[in-house]
């Protein structure tokens, strides 16, 4: 957390047992009477034991709105908004934007030399000033620190352990004034991650309005997968027939029960295939200090969404198919009994009918027994991916899980497919097969396995791990230099995937973060690859490389 600066204002108290305690009690003044600012208040009152001025631009109209709690929380004004700046060491600003400028405009040299905090949100994105950076401009001679923005106003009053479990982002350009508000976060009761200068201001605006960003890619790409899956079989079994296969009151499970497995086992192979493309990169490129290209860096990132899409399509599929096992739906799983009907009045030829029996056969039982088997450990994959599990492992360990036991299941996967279909490739033969949706389904997992064997086996498993390691081909494909463009607006713009600040911000959320995850929970692989660490360019490339990896 870097900056180590003597914070005049903590206070040295006398403990019960005798020792001197440090504890960081400011007067901190809160400009708004909204719920942020009732929110902060009762945590700084309750939590970090501070006095409190609430500074409204009308005191006497919302005394109403504050009457009693001054009983139950010691130590809280309510002001002017002069009053309250006049009276206070900290200034936190829990208004909107958009009356910064009014409100803020009469009383700027009253603030001047003071530790303001802005803790505002935005409502949609804007390419630019963040609005910390915008209160900086109307406030030039304060010192202004974003921070507390991610926290609700429902959380900030929890002050239970699960209220005090959000992370408090803090940057501004004073190293000063942001230790000062660390001390206050951590008295509040939170952990803090110091993102550095104020410009990273934009990106804790920003991170708030990216809904579910890292899942989109995921569900659009499914969904695809879906439609298409759902075309084709429509096609084979409807449309390319004198006769339909299936009657229509089939389509809500058998049939549909078929594009579910194609984009489960689609998305499982996704998610494991960039970790082949990288290796596939490394021995091209004869370096790792090359960075990848942008789709490869998004895909390796969002590889845990992958596999979790992935997981939810196969748990379906292995409900639907347990639904469904009898010796009408799976004919080929069970074994035929024949039954012969001696010749009689009516028929006289013999008569042989051939009935399903309940046992099944070995192609049944071992079909099942792959499926059953590559569900529950991909139940354990996709449960380490949840972060109170996944720290309950060593590094080695959740790798193991992760990367060893995601191949597993994928192999697995496979071999329940291919069981299941082999018989009917053999029948079909060539062209035909492409029309089989076992066959289709297994090409691209087939693929991402022999990659992954060819580059676990002598020759190239050596070569990669020396790359790994640093060590770089003569005439090593370094590609180009990245070029810092120039923006509109004179700020400079990286075009590769990221720019230095992303980088210098990416590299603390991963520093702060655990051992597994970085501080917004989201950017953590989970199918990581075994290699993962490895998947180091320059810039973006190696705090890709923390995030996915750590
Ligand atoms: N609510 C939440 O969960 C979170 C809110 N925030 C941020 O905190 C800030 C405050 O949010 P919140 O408390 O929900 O908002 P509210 O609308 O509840 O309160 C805003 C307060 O701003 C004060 N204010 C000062 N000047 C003006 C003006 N010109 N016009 C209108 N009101 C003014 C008002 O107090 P008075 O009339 O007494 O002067 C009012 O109570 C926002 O910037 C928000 O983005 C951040 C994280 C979470
Ligand atoms: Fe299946």
């Amino acid at each position: 957390m870097g900056d180590d600066i003597e914070t005049p204002l903590l206070k040295n108290e006398l403990t019960e047992t005798g020792h001197h305690t440090q504890t960081y009690r400011p007067r901190v003044g809160i400009i708004g009477t909204g719920n942020y600012a009732l929110a902060l208040m009762k945590r700084l009152t309750a939590v970090a034991g501070c006095d409190v001025i609430i500074g409204s631009r009308m005191p006497e109209l919302r005394r109403g709105t504050f009457s009693g709690i001054g009983d139950c929380f010691c130590g809280v004004e309510l002001a002017s908004i002069r009053e309250c700046i006049r009276g206070s060491d900290i200034v936190i600003i829990a208004i909107h934007r958009e009356y910064f400028s009014v409100t803020l405009q009469d009383v700027a040299e009253l603030l001047a030399g003071k530790l303001v905090v802005d803790v505002s949100n935005r409502e949609t994105r804007k390419v630019g000033q963040s609005n910390a950076e915008y209160l900086a401009s109307i406030l030039p001679e304060a010192s202004v620190v974003k921070a507390f923005n991610s926290v609700s106003a429902f959380a900030m009053e929890d002050i239970s352990e699960s209220g005090s479990s959000s992370a408090v982002y803090v940057a501004g350009n004073d190293p000063a004034a942001r230790q000062k508000v660390i001390h206050l976060a951590h008295a509040m009761g939170f952990r803090t991650v110091n993102l550095g200068l104020l410009h990273s201001a934009r990106w804790m605006e920003d991170d708030l309005l990216s809904v579910f960003s890292l899942w989109q890619i995921p569900v659009a790409l499914a969904t695809g997968i879906f439609l298409l899956s759902c075309l084709f079989v429509a096609y084979i079994y409807f449309i390319d027939r004198p006769k339909p296969a299936y009657s229509w009151e089939q389509i809500f499970m058998k049939v549909s029960n078929k594009p579910v497995c194609m984009t489960a086992i689609a998305m499982m192979a996704l998610t494991y295939l960039p970790g082949q493309l990288a290796s596939i990169l490394q021995i091209y490129y004869g370096t790792k200090h090359r960075r990848f290209p942008k789709f490869m860096d998004t895909w390796l990132k969002i590889r845990k969404q992958m596999g979790l899409v992935s997981f939810f399509f196969v748990t379906l599929h292995a409900v639907m198919s347990v639904l469904m096992i009898s010796s009408t739906y799976y004919g080929g799983w069970f074994y035929k009994r024949t039954v012969t009907i001696p010749a009689n009045e009516t028929f006289n030829t013999e008569v042989v009918l051939k009935l399903s029996k309940e046992w099944m056969n070995w192609r049944g039982e071992s079909v099942c027994l792959l499926g059953i088997l590559g569900f529950a450990l991909m139940a354990v994959v996709a449960l380490t991916s949840i972060r109170s599990v996944g720290d309950s492992l060593n590094w080695s360990e959740w790798r193991s899980v992760q990367s060893n036991l995601g191949f597993v299941v994928l192999a697995l996967s496979t071999a329940h497919v291919t069981v299941m279909g082999a018989q009917g490739w053999e029948r079909r033969g060539f062209p035909k097969v492409f029309r089989s949706v076992t066959f289709l389904s297994v090409l691209l997992p087939y693929l991402v396995l022999v990659l992954k064997i060819v580059f676990s086996l002598p020759p190239l498993s050596g070569y990669l791990w020396k790359i790994r390691h640093g060590w770089e081909r003569e005439g090593a494909r370094y590609g180009p230099v990245d070029k810092i463009d120039k923006g509109k607006n004179g700020t400079k713009k990286a075009t590769g995937s990221s720019s230095s600040d992303n980088l210098e911000l990416e590299k603390s959320r991963a520093s702060q973060g655990s051992t597994k995850g970085n501080q917004s929970g989201q950017a953590t692989v989970v199918q990581v690859e075994a290699d993962s660490q490895d998947y180091a360019g320059t810039g973006q490339g190696s705090a890709q490389k923390q995030c996915s990896s750590l």
